[in-house]
């Protein structure tokens, strides 16, 4: 069915500048350039995960789309029709509303309009009656995810071994009554502690473990975690996967 796509003419394809105003959907900006600010403005900004500019979120007008007739059934050929020149174009443009137009007429195959094969973020599409053609554009997905390459013997199961070896990862003797004051002394990558559902954990021996980065995670160093770790990962074990690190319970005062 290539008579339909290529053979448009040149007027009635969607100039790149109207193509592209498809798509420049007014996404809503949660982050800017400078992350600093953000920091300032909200200290539990999540991270951008999950994707901030996904297909769904895009809120993009809609396409602007024409309409094509069905094909005209084969004619016997005239005399006169010889003459005539070679029509490229074996579809009719119409601008009035279809009405009670009929379908056009069955094909054995359904037709294909995606002319997109990878690479290509554009493709046509056909709607249900078979009487319109819109074209839309698809964004490729963009991946915005904040995973960092671990340094080697830092995977997930390096973290299971050495929390099941036996070794001190608390760095506290017996199980400790933390005041917020204290809890904020220990703010640095060599002693960080933090706090996620009112426990407090020495997160220092999972720094370099964390698969979203060291910074990430020491970004709730010496305080409260809780609201930032559910925003990013609710699904992470924490309980189960730090209950090594655990210094104890947060208190008042
Ligand atoms: C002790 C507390 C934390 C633990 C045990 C932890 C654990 C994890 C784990 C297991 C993953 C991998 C998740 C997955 O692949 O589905 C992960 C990813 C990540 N974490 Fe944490 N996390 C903690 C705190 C935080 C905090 C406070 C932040 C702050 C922003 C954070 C940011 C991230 C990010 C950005 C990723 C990458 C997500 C991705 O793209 O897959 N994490 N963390």
């Amino acid at each position: 069915m290539s008579w339909l796509v290529p053979s448009l003419p040149t007027w009635a394809r969607a100039t790149p500048a109207s193509s592209s105003s498809i798509v420049t959907s007014s996404v809503p900006q949660i982050s800017n350039e400078n992350g600093d600010q953000d920091q300032e403005e909200d200290i539990d900004a999540p991270p951008p995960f999950p994707l901030l500019e996904s297909h769904q979120r895009s809120s993009a007008p809609a396409a602007p789309s024409f309409s094509l007739a069905p094909p005209s059934p084969p004619k016997s050929k005239s005399v006169d029709e010889d003459d005539e020149p070679p029509s490229d174009l074996n579809i009719a443009i119409v601008d009035a509303p279809l009405g009670n137009m009929q379908p056009p007429p069955s094909t054995t195959k359904k037709p294909n309009f995606g002319i997109q094969k990878g690479g290509e973020d554009t493709s046509l599409s056909i709607n249900v009656n078979g009487n319109k053609l819109e074209e839309t554009k698809k964004e490729p997905a963009k991946k915005k995810r904040a995973k960092v390459a671990l340094t080697p013997g830092h995977s997930a199961l390096d973290w299971a071994r050495l929390t099941s070896s036996g070794e001190d990862l608390r760095g506290v003797q017996g199980f400790q009554r933390v005041t917020l004051a204290e809890l904020k002394e220990h703010n640095t990558p060599d002693d960080a502690w933090s706090a996620f559902n009112g426990m407090v954990y020495n997160i220092t021996p999972y720094l370099p473990f964390h698969p979203g980065g060291e910074d990430e995670l020491m970004r709730v160093a010496g305080r409260d975690g809780t609201k930032l770790f559910m925003l990013t990962h609710s699904w992470v074990n924490l309980d189960f996967m730090m209950k090594e690190c655990l210094v104890g319970v947060l208190v008042r005062g």
